[in-house]
């Protein structure tokens, strides 16, 4: 029996018994995922509702979490369902008063409002190195105001949890219907453009699309249309597209199956320019008969150090993955063009006989670094080398 230290009202019980003690802050009641940890020191906002994040805990290595507050805009998944992103928070320090002109409530409020439960006031450091050592742990987060915790009652659903291999989550992670985008990316002071769409069709499979990837499409001249996961390769050429993009998402990509990795393949044979990222970048892996594996501890934040092989350049980007592609198995005529300067694994590939690339990073940033913006333009070479 876990004895808890008075005024705790938060507590992280891992599934091997170790119990982290802090205090609520959110949405109260419990919530079970995968812990991983997040370096970056902005963007708490999109973090939180990035779809990739479905069914994971994100701890925080960044000290002051809170502090500008929350806005309507730096929210990045579609549908606006927060089950679609992540489930808890974890928090060096209690989020302070925010203090941005942007902010249109406090991070505390904001997570009550949309179910994400918190813990505050616990060492993230110890947690962190507990990660690189043992790997992301299966996890239940729990806020209760009276203090009151069943930590066997929650041990024990934390050890039964199945985890993420082998989780589907895209196809909940998605859109129902197709609809067009026409938002462009964020420019200071005016806020959101509306670039002039047409120079290209564009069609994003929606496996849990964060909206700037949207706004990078948009950017670029292309009008987008987004369709969900499961929509067939025939249906979506038949929209005559210049270019079909692959989204990021959640879970496991080599549990998405028939509705993604065979409908992919056909969408390669058909020679249109295929452009995927992070989880659209390992299920066109797995469609051209690759592997994909689950990682140790992930990359999750915004300083990640990226090699582009096909020019030598090194960019700091932004990460969000817990599954990664083995390089050992690509198979020609497949080339890797990217690597994490961090571990050494894949972080690009592209086809040498079609206009077909995809990336393990997250060019769109949101939050992060521009460094790999190019790649917009680079699918954009591509969709104007396939028309001549
Ligand atoms: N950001 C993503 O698309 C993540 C892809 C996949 N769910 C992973 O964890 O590796």
């Amino acid at each position: 029996m876990t004895d808890l230290l008075a005024g705790v009202t938060g507590v992280l019980v891992l599934a091997d018994g170790t119990v982290l003690q802090g205090y609520g802050v959110g949405a109260v009641g419990s919530a079970v995922g995968e812990v991983c940890f997040n370096t970056a020191m902005t963007g708490y906002q999109e973090i939180l509702t990035d779809p990739s994040y479905m069914a994971q805990i994100v701890a925080f290595t960044f000290p002051h979490i809170g502090n500008v507050g929350t806005n309507l805009e730096d929210v990045e998944q579609v549908t606006g369902i927060s089950e679609t992103a992540a489930r808890g928070a974890i928090f060096r320090d209690t989020p302070t008063d925010p203090a941005n002109y942007r902010s249109g409530s406090p991070l505390a409020q904001w997570m009550e409002r949309r179910g994400v439960i918190a813990l505050a006031g616990v060492d993230t450091r110890a947690l962190t190195r507990l990660i690189r050592e043992k790997g992301m742990p299966h996890a239940v987060i729990a806020h209760s105001p009276d203090g009151q915790f069943d930590i066997p009652a929650l041990t024990a659903q934390a050890r039964e949890w199945s985890g993420l291999v082998g989780l589907d989550l895209a196809k909940d992670a998605s859109c129902r219907q197709s609809f067009v985008w026409d938002e462009g990316p964020w420019d200071w002071p005016a806020g959101y453009t509306r670039p002039e769409a047409g120079k290209y069709e564009v069609v994003v499979v929606d496996y849990g699309v964060k909206r700037n990837i949207l706004r990078s499409l948009a950017g670029i001249g292309a009008k987008v249309t987004v369709v969900p996961a499961n929509t067939s390769a025939e249906a979506i050429l038949a929209r005559k597209p210049d270019g079909v993009l692959l989204s990021n998402g959640p879970g496991d990509p080599a549990a998405t199956g028939e509705y993604s990795v065979p409908e992919i393949r056909k969408l390669v044979d058909s020679g249109t320019p295929v452009f995927g990222i992070c989880l659209g970048h390992q299920m066109l892996a797995l469609a051209l008969g690759a592997r994909t594996v689950k990682m140790e501890q992930g990359h999750h934040g915004a300083n990640h150090p990226v090699k582009d092989l096909t020019t030598g350049k090194v960019e700091i980007v932004s990460m969000n993955h817990g599954f990664t592609v083995d390089r050992d198995s690509l198979p020609a005529p497949v080339t890797e063009t990217h690597v994490s300067l961090f571990d050494g694994t894949n972080a690009g590939l592209a086809l040498a006989d079609r206009p077909v690339f995809s990336v393990q990073h997250h060019p769109e940033a949101s939050p992060g670094p521009m460094d790999s913006l190019y790649l917009f333009e680079r699918f954009a070479g591509l969709m104007d080398r396939n028309r001549k």
